[in-house]
């Protein structure tokens, strides 16, 4: 099976992805990975150097002309379900997983990994908090459309292959 892992930068699509890949014995891709392996640079020096809106179209080409295996775990970045038809492509083409947090949890798990981060790079305290709370009230529309929704708090892979 292909899954699609999908939600806030934070809530662990990264690092849960590659448990989940382990456990079901599938090739591991991340979707950021793949960028960065395309641009030779980081996500955080595209965005300084070609700004977001290249950067979403980029993604989108990545994502949507790579073969993925058939079966495999892909954690995509979090704007990733919300740009272009990105959502309904992921939903074509495999099992999407959302993987649901609350923005506080969020601005907690994100204080100490923002630099590579270029949309919260700047932001601290209250103001990281507006900021997740606004996207993600934004992002949840793309989100919802996933097969499966869990919640970051317990992730664990086993849940998954008892709910696939
Ligand atoms: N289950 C977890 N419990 C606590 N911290 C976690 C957990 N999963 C990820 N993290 C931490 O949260 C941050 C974001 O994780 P990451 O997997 O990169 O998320 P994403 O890919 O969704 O942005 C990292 O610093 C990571 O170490
Ligand atoms: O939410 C976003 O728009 C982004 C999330 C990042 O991935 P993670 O969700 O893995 O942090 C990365 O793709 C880029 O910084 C933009
Ligand atoms: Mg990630």
């Amino acid at each position: 099976m292909r899954i699609f892992l999908i939600g806030f930068m934070g809530v662990g699509k990264t690092t849960f992805g590659k448990r989940l890949a382990k456990r079901l014995a599938v090739p591991f891709i991340d979707l950021d990975h793949l960028i960065e392996e395309h641009t030779g640079g980081s996500v955080a020096d595209y965005f300084a150097t070609h700004g977001e809106d290249a950067f979403r179209l980029l993604e989108k080409e990545i994502l949507q002309q790579t073969n993925f295996p058939e079966n495999a775990v892909i954690s995509t970045g979090g704007g990733a379900p919300c740009f272009f038809d990105n959502m309904d492509w992921m939903n074509a083409q495999g099992k999407t997983i959302y993987i649901q947090m609350p923005a506080t949890a969020i601005a907690d798990r994100l204080k100490n990994a923002k630099e590579e981060r270029p949309l919260i790079k700047g932001l601290k305290g209250e103001s990281l908090i507006n900021f997740i709370e606004e996207r993600l009230l934004a992002r949840e529309l793309h989100y919802k459309k996933a097969h499966l929704t869990l919640n970051g708090h317990n992730l664990n892979p086993e849940n998954v292959v008892e709910l696939l």
